[in-house]
């Protein structure tokens, strides 16, 4: 079977425009020469429907492309800085005392409140958001610097959920208002912080507390005074439109608008600073997902009043009044609960006006209030007078539309949750093992470095002061049963004390006592000014730092940081002290 190879030559014909051939323009100046060749260019591409720069839809500017009011993001506090241990060396002065600096608080992710916005759109861009590191603590007792927080912009009626359990978190109603979603962790101690007059050398420091790291349901319901209800083609977005400086796109189909539309009134001075939403307009079956409407009706449920709009010049305006109430009471009783006025549009139509009465009082009966007003949006008849009775409707609400109530604090990080809540698992088929969960102990041992044996004996203290070593003992735990935290693994022993000291470090922790009462040999002295990361202690005239992490993570944290950088620095911050 022969198969056709399509070439660029052959695709070329139908690119290539004949420019030269100008021999049927007049021979005239260049700059109209120009323009001439610049004309039929655009003659070309428009016979072959090819979008030329005066046809190219403008996709940029259209609203509605923009529009997300719901969106997912992951946010991540930054780590703590790592503490340091580092000891004071001066001549004369060989082994001086800790000073260790505390490693600096993560960076904080913060959600806030923006009334220049009014779509989720720059979320969708954005979909993990991690605030910066704290940096390591350094030797003379300097702590790290603190990670920079990082505020993402949401506009005003933006409501907060933790995606894994859907509760809510918080709304940020008002221009400025700040919810912090993730916290970074706090810094680790240096070992000056572990100083007592029975250890006056630590030799172990605590690793940064890791920031919160949490999935995030943000959802937005616009915030407006008033929103538009009614059936499509009613005229809601040219009653927007007429009493307020918002173009929303209006044309005689149904279903014209498809996201909402606010606008500020900005007609007569009663009715000035009204907030209007205009939403796409609701069917029959609305409320079983017919329709555009539906999905943004949580819009108006922010407002407290509707503005019921009813198409004088539909077939059955009485009919679709009650069409649009019932859908509303069967999809949102709260929202059916809602104050309305109603206006009965298009009595510019003759026909309508002819009917306009009966109309009127034949809403007023449905409605049974007598908030019923009919207007012209089309030619702004009667609209200043709505938007003032409506302003001063509006007014005579009582707030009772509260924001929702928090279910869950996202202001926790690393140790901030409960420590009795812990989990001990063990399974008969694996005796002598132990798994320890609980967001507390874990984050325990995550910031318990893991070499140093002063650091591991300290982790044993806390197991005992939390209560988990008296459980595991009451549970069965035998002396060298495997004891699991995370990926941390360590032996029971029911004193927890001296756990895993490897002996070359006890051996080495031997021979600096040797040294220090004045008995240490030639051989014992070399190593033992050797740094502490290869199994040294410390040098004569400076300070010795050991970070905790290979010398990677240093470069690491200094490429996380721009020069220039301003750090935000917490007032709040609290300064551990060592127990
Ligand atoms: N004669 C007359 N026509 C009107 C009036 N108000 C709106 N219209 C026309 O009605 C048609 C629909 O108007 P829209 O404002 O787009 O209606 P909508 O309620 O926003 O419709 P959807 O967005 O589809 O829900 C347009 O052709 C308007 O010009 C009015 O007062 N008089
Ligand atoms: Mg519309």
């Amino acid at each position: 079977m022969a198969t056709t190879i399509r070439t660029s030559r052959q695709s070329l014909p139908l690119l290539h425009v004949s420019l030269d051939d100008t021999s049927t323009m007049p021979d005239v100046f260049d700059a109209d020469r120009e323009e001439a060749i610049q004309a039929k260019k655009q003659l070309l591409a428009e016979q072959r429907g090819m979008a030329t720069k005066s046809n190219r839809p403008q996709i940029r500017d259209d609203q509605e492309w923009k529009f997300f009011d719901t969106a997912r993001i992951h946010v991540s506090g930054g780590d703590g800085g790592n503490g340091c241990v580092s000891f004071r060396r001066e001549k004369g002065e060989p082994r001086g005392g800790p000073n260790g600096g505390r490693g600096g608080r993560g960076g904080s992710v913060f959600l806030v409140c923006d009334e220049g916005l009014n779509t989720l759109a720059p979320l969708r861009n954005r979909v993990h958001v991690r605030a910066y590191k704290g940096r390591n603590g350094l030797g003379h007792g300097k702590d790290g610097q603190k990670g920079r927080h990082i505020m993402i912009s949401v506009p005003p009626g933006t409501v907060v959920r933790e995606l894994h359990t859907q509760k809510v978190a918080g709304e940020l109603r008002n221009h400025g208002d700040k919810l912090l979603v993730a916290r970074g962790g706090r810094g680790g101690r240096g070992n000056a912080a572990f100083l007592t007059p029975r250890n006056t050398a630590p030799k172990l420091a605590e690793r940064g507390e890791s920031g919160a790291k949490r999935w995030l349901a943000v959802e937005l319901r616009l915030v407006a005074d008033v929103g538009f209800l009614g059936k499509p083609n009613a005229g809601k977005s040219t009653l927007l439109a007429a009493a307020s400086a918002a173009r929303p796109k209006i044309a005689n189909y149904p279903f014209t608008t498809i996201v909402p539309n606010l606008g500020v009134c900005d007609i007569s001075d009663e009715g000035a600073g009204l907030i209007l939403c205009d939403i796409p307009g609701l069917i029959e079956g609305a409320a079983e997902g017919a329709g555009l409407g539906p999905a943004f009706l949580r819009h108006v449920q922010r407002c407290k009043v509707l503005l019921h709009l009813v198409d004088g010049s539909s077939e059955d305006p009485i009919g679709d009044f009650e069409t649009i109430n019932r859908e509303l009471k069967e999809y949102d009783p709260f929202l059916a609960e809602k104050p309305q006025v109603v206006v009965l549009n298009k009595v510019d139509i003759p026909e309508v006006k002819e009917k306009e009465e009966d109309l009127i009082n034949a809403l007023k009966e449905k409605a049974n209030h007598s908030r019923v007003l009919s207007i012209s949006a089309a030619t702004t008849e009667n609209v200043k007078e709505l938007m003032g009775r409506l302003k001063k409707f509006v007014m005579s609400q009582p707030d009772t539309d509260l924001p929702p109530i928090p279910e869950i604090n996202l202001a926790k990080a690393g140790l901030d949750f409960d420590s009795d809540d812990y989990e001990i698992i063990s399974d008969p088929s694996y005796p002598g093992q132990w798994r320890i969960s609980g967001e507390y102990i874990e984050n325990i041992a995550k910031m318990t470095h893991w070499e140093y044996p002063e650091a591991v004996a300290r982790f044993g203290r806390q197991l005992e002061a939390l209560g988990i070593a008296k459980e595991l003992e009451l549970r069965g735990a035998m002396d060298g049963d495997l004891v699991m935290v995370n990926e941390y693994d360590f032996e029971f022993n029911s004193r927890m004390t001296n756990l895993y000291i490897p002996q070359e470090l006890l051996e080495k922790e031997k021979r600096m006592e040797a040294k220090a009462n004045g008995k240490s040999d030639e051989d014992d002295d070399e190593i033992a000014w050797r740094p502490f990361s290869q199994g040294g202690f410390l040098d004569v005239d400076s300070d010795e730092l050991v970070g905790f992490m290979d010398s990677d993570e240093w470069e690491l944290l200094d490429d996380d940081f721009e020069d220039g950088d301003d750090f935000v620095f917490e007032d709040d911050d609290e300064v551990w002290t060592s127990q």
